[in-house]
């Protein structure tokens, strides 16, 4: 967000930094491709939500994003709850001390193993994406001898203007229940023995840069919470999701504060009993993180250069997968006097795959190059395709770097499989 400062800053040596220690350093000794975070970015991002929203309303950190258990853990121990979209999220989230009853439960397909799991744990709230779903919660409950506490995910069809890919709040999209069904769904949820409805939310997609959807999408739920206080079903939560932006390139995202106070005011006017709660990923963990690469070779032909660098699509897609700009710089400053238009591309066998198009960059081999803003949907949507080990993970804290993932060994990535007797 705007209000955000940069975490990696260059030194007066040229060399690009976190927290005193240069970038390249830790790639020399760490080896690349290699995620790095800072947790003062964290920190500072974190602070940047919670200075402007007062208990008792939450912020649960959207763990795909990133669901490094070490960066669990330091939000956990910030105060957050988590927005999880799997079993294995939950069990992330417990993994790294975090709170069952501070949880919600994204995610159109919840399976019946996943449902059971978080009724066990506990969690605080499910965000039902269906009717069907909801009657599955209930028999489970009912089989657990349990109440499950459900929030039902409201569609507002609110255009958030981002990429198509990833706006969830059409009428067009598979996400949530349609607005035009909402009253007689909270209707029926209220009807089952074994759910206690406690919310409504909704998440209208990722990267959105104005305030204007969100409040859009605020208003038309809190029309829906006023006709279902009429219905004499009152809600005690209302959960607008994620999807704050951030700025890639020149993006001009809107001040934070400025949302987080126009929605509380709403809601102060409006509904000033019910808890409010937002799921933010990308604008906690987006800019704090950058993936550091080499480049192996360079490749000059009449009219293009290719950088040739050590990660790949299956490292970072997000280029490859919607066309997403990062911003790619030296680590270090380079002895090359000339910056050309260069292609920097990964090693998989893929033409989609690559990092920057048309950079301009004075780089050669041997160099190491930073992937800005890669600390959101990097490492969590990395892959082994191409049978590459995924990247090592380091945060630095207060001037230490800490490796939060080994790098993987060739080996881990065959352990399960089996040759034929
Ligand atoms: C239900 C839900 N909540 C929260 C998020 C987090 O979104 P963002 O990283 O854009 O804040 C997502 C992902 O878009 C989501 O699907
Ligand atoms: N993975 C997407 C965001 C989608 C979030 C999923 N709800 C990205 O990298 O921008």
């Amino acid at each position: 967000m705007s209000e955000q400062e940069a975490a990696f800053t260059r030194q007066a040596d040229g060399q690009l930094a976190v927290d005193g220690l240069p970038l390249k350093t830790l790639a020399e000794r760490y080896g690349t491709p290699l995620y790095i975070y800072s947790d003062a970015a964290l920190t500072r991002n974190w602070q940047a939500f919670a200075r402007h929203w007062p208990a008792p309303h939450r912020l649960c950190y959207a763990v795909k994003a990133n669901s490094n258990l070490a960066i669990l853990q330091r939000l956990a121990q910030l105060g957050a709850g988590f927005d999880i979209v799997s079993g294995g999220e939950l069990a992330r989230v417990l993994a790294a001390g975090g709170d069952a009853a501070q949880v919600v439960f994204s995610g159109v397909a919840k399976s019946v193993t996943e449902i059971t799991q978080a009724l066990t744990a506990g969690i605080g709230c499910f965000n039902v994406e269906s009717l069907a779903e909801l009657d599955r919660i209930n028999a489970i409950a009912a089989d657990l001898g349990c109440i499950a506490p459900v929030s039902l995910r409201i569609n507002p069809d609110v255009d958030a203007q981002t990429h198509p890919y990833i706006a969830t709040g059409l009428k067009a999209n598979k996400f949530g229940i349609a607005m035009d069904d909402a009253v007689a769904s909270f209707v029926y949820a209220a009807s089952l023995a074994h759910v206690k409805v406690v919310g409504a939310d909704c998440h209208i997609g990722s990267q959105i840069l104005s305030v204007d959807p969100f409040l859009d999408a605020a208003q038309r739920m809190l029309d829906l919470v006023a006709e279902l206080a009429r219905r004499d079903i009152p809600l005690q939560h209302l959960d607008m999701g994620g999807g704050m932006g951030i700025q890639y390139q020149q993006e001009a995202p809107f001040a934070l504060a400025e949302y987080l106070q126009r929605l509380q005011a709403l809601v102060k006017e409006q509904q000033p009993h019910l808890t409010l709660m937002l799921e933010p990923g990308r604008a906690l963990v987006g800019n704090s993180g950058v993936l550091v690469t080499q480049v192996e070779y360079l490749k000059r032909s009449a009219d293009k250069c290719f950088a040739l660098v050590d990660a790949g699509m299956n490292d970072l897609v997000r280029p490859a997968l919607y066309q997403a700009w990062h911003d790619i710089v030296p680590v270090h400053a380079s002895t090359e006097p000339q910056a050309t238009l260069v292609d920097v591309v990964g090693p998989v066998c893929e033409t989609g795959d690559f990092l920057g198009h048309a950079r301009h960059l004075a780089v050669k081999a041997g160099d190491y190059l930073a992937v800005m803003n890669a600390g959101a949907y990097g490492f969590t949507m990395a892959s082994n395709y191409n049978t590459r080990p995924r990247a090592a993970e380091l945060l630095v804290r207060a001037g230490q770097a800490h490796v939060i993932r080994e790098r993987e060994e060739l080996q881990q990535l065959w352990k399960d499989e089996r040759l034929l007797p």
